[in-house]
């Protein structure tokens, strides 16, 4: 039997769904990719949270689980919502990359703490909050579409350099193009940047989830992002609100630190936990009951009704 792994066709897509196959495959598992294009995909010149529906990058793959076209799927953990839907689940999580954003750009001067004025592309909302309210000089223009296009909209002209996450730009090799890596207490990461997550339905044969997940989940990573999105689950969180989260570990602790910035920049709120790796979930809940406390759901509120 192969076990057919469903992925989305982008060149960073593909590069994931073509690790998981080696890793599966070197556990002695025979493997085939099934490309599935997705809403998302297909629609490119409205912003993700405009398209009005949740799963954008997920319905078409779900679909295909459910029937049993491919048996998982493969996707950037931090594009997975916090709440999946009835029958399925992230069964494991790859080693996690370096998790912070960088600057991409061919102009080496052009580092947010140059101080420099520069337009800079980006159309996440959390990056967009987090420039506004810490790097309010710089230009901040829209872009959307696959790393390639990102990348060939900056060389046309479109921007003079990109925000992005360095997992991404690291696995399609444009590290030559990293011009700041940024840190990680201004620009904290959303939930799960830079893991992979397997998913599959509740349903997937109890063996093969256990062969599988001997393969590929990187169980120091899973704790992490339990916790990561036990958080962002609390706060309602997709991956278009300006909502940020990042575990590490502490020797055996797991730290958590967690926030929400408005749209504008206007305000930030914070707060942050530690906890013995067997709690990690109550912790991660812990720390967004923090946020409520201080605000957290007027201000998810209006930025809901901003979007
Ligand atoms: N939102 C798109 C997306 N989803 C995952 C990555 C990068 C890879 C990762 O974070 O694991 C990116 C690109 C980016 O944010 O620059």
């Amino acid at each position: 039997m192969k076990v057919r792994i469903g992925t989305r066709g982008s060149q960073l897509a593909l590069w994931q769904a073509y690790w998981v196959q080696s890793q599966l495959e070197k556990g002695g598992l025979e493997t085939e990719i099934v490309k599935i294009e997705t809403k998302g995909d297909k629609i490119l010149d409205v912003s993700i949270h405009k398209i009005g529906s949740k799963g954008v990058f997920t319905e078409e793959i779900e679909a295909q689980l459910t029937d049993g076209r491919i048996d998982i799927a493969v996707h950037s953990a931090k594009d997975m919502q916090s709440e999946l839907p009835a029958g399925f689940e992230l069964m494991a999580f790859s080693e996690r990359e370096t998790p912070n954003d960088v600057i991409v750009s061919h102009n080496k001067q052009l580092t947010l703490g140059s101080g420099k004025k520069f337009r800079l592309g980006t159309s996440s909302n959390r990056r967009v909050a987090t420039l506004r309210r810490h790097f309010p000089h710089i230009e901040i223009v829209p872009v959307r579409g696959n790393l390639q296009r990102r990348i060939q909209k900056m060389e046309e002209g479109h921007c003079d350099a990109l925000l992005l996450a360095y997992a991404g730009v690291h696995r399609m090799e444009y590290d030559d193009l990293i011009v700041e890596k940024l840190p990680l207490d201004i620009f904290t990461p959303a939930v799960g940047q830079g893991s992979v997550a397997i998913e599959a339905s509740t349903t997937l044969d109890a063996d093969l989830k256990k062969q599988i997940r001997a393969c590929l989940n990187h169980e120091p990573t899973e704790k992490l992002l339990l916790a990561e999105r036990a958080f962002l689950r609390r706060l309602h969180g997709g991956c278009s609100v300006p909502v940020y989260g990042l575990a590490q570990w502490d020797g055996d602790q797991v730290k958590l630190k967690g926030g929400i910035i408005g749209l504008q920049g206007e305000v930030q709120l914070e707060a942050e936990g530690a906890c013995e790796a067997a709690v990690v979930e109550s912790m991660g809940l812990a720390v967004a009951e923090e946020l409520i406390a201080q605000g957290g759901d007027e201000l998810l509120k209006s930025i809901r009704e901003q979007l």
